[in-house]
């Protein structure tokens, strides 16, 4: 077994425990009443290549990373820090996060939200939107081409914005053909979790110019923002060395400035 399927594993597991407390129809019913979902695409889209910032305490490669008692007080230094979107880990048995988190980050910031989970189920969108998501990830690897269609059409029909994540030229292809407008490059195989940041500079330029492209995982400073930036990134998304900073806002601020400096590459669309 991979990584990922063992993690896809427990999700299923976790899953099946909280639709057995909570019913679909009341998930449904209950993201119907959540505040309206933020526009994300004009964010994104913005001149500056900007910074997602993530709430992670583990990850299955590193172990623990930081403890975050107060998830809400880390998410206020990121967007204090300028981050233009916060992203939640939700998943709990390798990463740490809850839906708890991601409700105590909701009420301390204005910024779009992400839940940052292995999605395999209609399920977790509705809950996602409940929570008062404005973006769910999708990951390609996690999920067959027709879940892979419906999972997207269900995060837009809901107002979301979906971050389709690929690895490879291949799953790239297949997000297109599902119609992502927001695809995520990740520099880690979730099989094997091996980093190779060329990843993306392999990736991007093959995407079409409208696509707006997330660059994904071991972003350790302002150095590899550039580099990602040069490849053709909108946005970065980093999480480790945020984290493990001390400084959260100070850290995030740092690739913003990085990312608004008249000498950072900016997307061509
Ligand atoms: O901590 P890093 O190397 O900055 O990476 C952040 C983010 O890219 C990573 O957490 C991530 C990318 N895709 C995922 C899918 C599931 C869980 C986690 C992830």
């Amino acid at each position: 077994m991979t990584v990922l399927e063992s993690i896809l594993e427990g999700v299923r597991e976790d899953l099946a425990a909280r639709e057995a407390k909570l019913p679909f129809d009341v998930v449904k019913e209950r993201a119907t009443k959540a505040a309206p979902p933020l526009d994300v695409l004009s964010v994104l889209r913005g001149p500056n290549v900007g910074v997602i910032a993530e709430v992670k305490r583990r990850s299955p490669s590193k172990g623990a990373l930081a403890e975050i008692p107060e998830p809400a007080e880390l998410a206020s230094a990121y967007e204090a820090g300028g981050a233009s979107v916060i992203s939640v880990l939700t998943e709990q048995r390798r990463f740490g996060g809850s839906l708890a988190d991601f409700d105590a980050v909701r009420r301390a910031v204005k910024i779009p939200l992400l839940r940052k989970d292995f999605i395999v189920s209609p399920y977790q969108v509705h809950e996602a939107r409940m929570h008062g998501a404005d973006v769910v990830l999708l990951i390609v690897a996690a999920l067959e081409q027709n879940a892979l269609v419906s999972l997207l059409d269900r995060v837009e029909s809901l107002g979301m914005t979906a971050l389709v994540e690929v690895h490879t030229a291949e799953e790239a292809d297949r997000a297109l053909e599902a119609g992502s407008s927001v695809i995520g490059v990740n520099a880690r195989n979730l099989h094997t979790l091996e980093v190779d940041k060329d990843v993306f500079g392999r990736i991007a330029p093959g995407l079409p110019s409208e696509t707006i492209k997330i660059a994904e995982s071991g972003v350790t400073g302002p150095g590899d923002l550039m580099s990602y930036a040069g490849a053709g990134a909108d946005a970065v998304l980093v999480g480790e060395s945020l984290v493990t900073s001390g400084d959260p806002k100070a850290a995030v601020n740092k690739l913003v400035t990085a990312g608004s400096h008249p000498a950072c590459p900016r997307p061509s669309r």
